[in-house]
């Protein structure tokens, strides 16, 4: 996607937020199979499809950039305009976010938006990755992530922002910050929500060693809140959901802020330099050479 450089991503978003989705179809409304009246429509855009249910005030977003739900500009900024949608209409009280992409959730980063970019694309697109965490971590809605796939890196983050996790029974679906196996660290406030998840000596011992844990190990840590088997992912989410939601939302909404708030603002106080700070670390000519060979890597690992 061409964007006009320069002019900050969260600015941008926030005034003309449609402006950023050049060749994108977000806002099409369109009646879901087998629906009828306004609570079956759903809307979305081409990378994020979202399933409203007005009568229950749930909405099923699905994340299908396919084939592996890499994070790639595209996609964040359809996610955060999604959910701002999202929150400014008082019919949603939570989202349940899920993988349209069979066997992966979400692989995290998309590499081939910081490798051989220049750094004014890399700082784009790490400001575009900074304003999707914050506005999921900060989310005044109930956020479950129906984990249906692997779950690596950027997408743990993601799961991780979210309130509660469900986490598909399949020893390929494995979930955990990697970053350091990439030869790449994971910002402070990746850290953080690792450490107000899982605590201080986990997440020190997972963030060196860049684990994915399987299912069972990512429940015994506390990386997810249930594991279940792979058919019941969306049931276990709903149900989940209904527990949130059975809870006043001013109440439960001011105690998340409480939580959440000091971690969050650590970010904003110095968005600017952590945003320096990475694209400085990833134009690195050795980090850029590690890059380059992981998804090689990947590449022939298919073959
Ligand atoms: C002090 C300074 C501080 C600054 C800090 C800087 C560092 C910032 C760190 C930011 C934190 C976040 C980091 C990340 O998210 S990095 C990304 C990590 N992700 C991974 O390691 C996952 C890699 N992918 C996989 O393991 C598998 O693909 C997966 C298990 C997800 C699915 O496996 P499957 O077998 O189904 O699919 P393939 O492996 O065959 O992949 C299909 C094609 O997709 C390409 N691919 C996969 N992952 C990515 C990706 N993350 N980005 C881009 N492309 C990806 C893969 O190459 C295949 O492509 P081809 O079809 O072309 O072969």
């Amino acid at each position: 996607m061409a964007l006009a450089s320069g002019v900050r991503f969260a600015e941008r978003a926030l005034l003309r937020p449609w402006a950023l989705l050049r060749g994108t179809t977000l806002g099409r409304t369109e009646p879901a199979a087998g629906g009828g009246g306004d609570g079956a429509r759903r809307f979305g855009s081409q990378r994020v499809l979202v399933e409203p249910d007005a009568a229950s005030g749930v909405a099923v977003m699905k994340l299908r950039n396919p084939p592996v739900n890499a994070l790639s500009l595209e996609l964040l900024t359809e996610l955060v305009i999604s959910l701002e949608k999202l929150e400014n209409d008082k019919t949603f009280r939570g989202v349940i976010l899920t993988s349209d992409c069979p066997r992966v959730f979400c692989a995290g980063l998309d590499l081939t938006e910081i490798c051989g970019r220049n750094p004014a694309h890399c700082a784009e697109y790490w400001k575009a990755m900074q304003e999707l965490w914050l506005r999921t971590y900060l989310s005044s809605l109930v956020l479950v992530a129906a984990i249906n796939g692997a779950c690596p890196a950027g997408g743990c983050i993601i799961a991780l922002s979210c309130d509660c996790r469900v986490l598909a029974d399949n020893p390929k679906y494995r979930i955990g910050l990697n970053e350091t196996l990439l030869g790449i660290i994971a910002p402070f406030w990746l850290k953080d929500t690792y450490v107000n998840t899982i605590g201080h000596r986990a997440s020190e011992q997972a963030l060196q060693l860049g684990s994915l844990f399987p299912p069972a190990e990512a429940l015994q840590v506390g990386l997810v809140d249930q594991v279940v088997p792979e058919d019941q992912v969306q049931s276990t989410a709903l149900s989940e959901m209904a527990r949130w939601l059975a809870v006043p939302d001013h109440a439960r909404q001011l105690t998340k802020n409480m939580m959440r708030k000091a971690t969050a603002d650590r970010l904003l106080r110095q968005r600017d330099a952590d945003t320096q700070n990475f694209v400085s670390f990833v134009c690195r000519d050795s980090i850029q050479k590690s890059l380059q060979a992981y998804l090689e890597k990947l590449r022939q690992r298919k073959g």
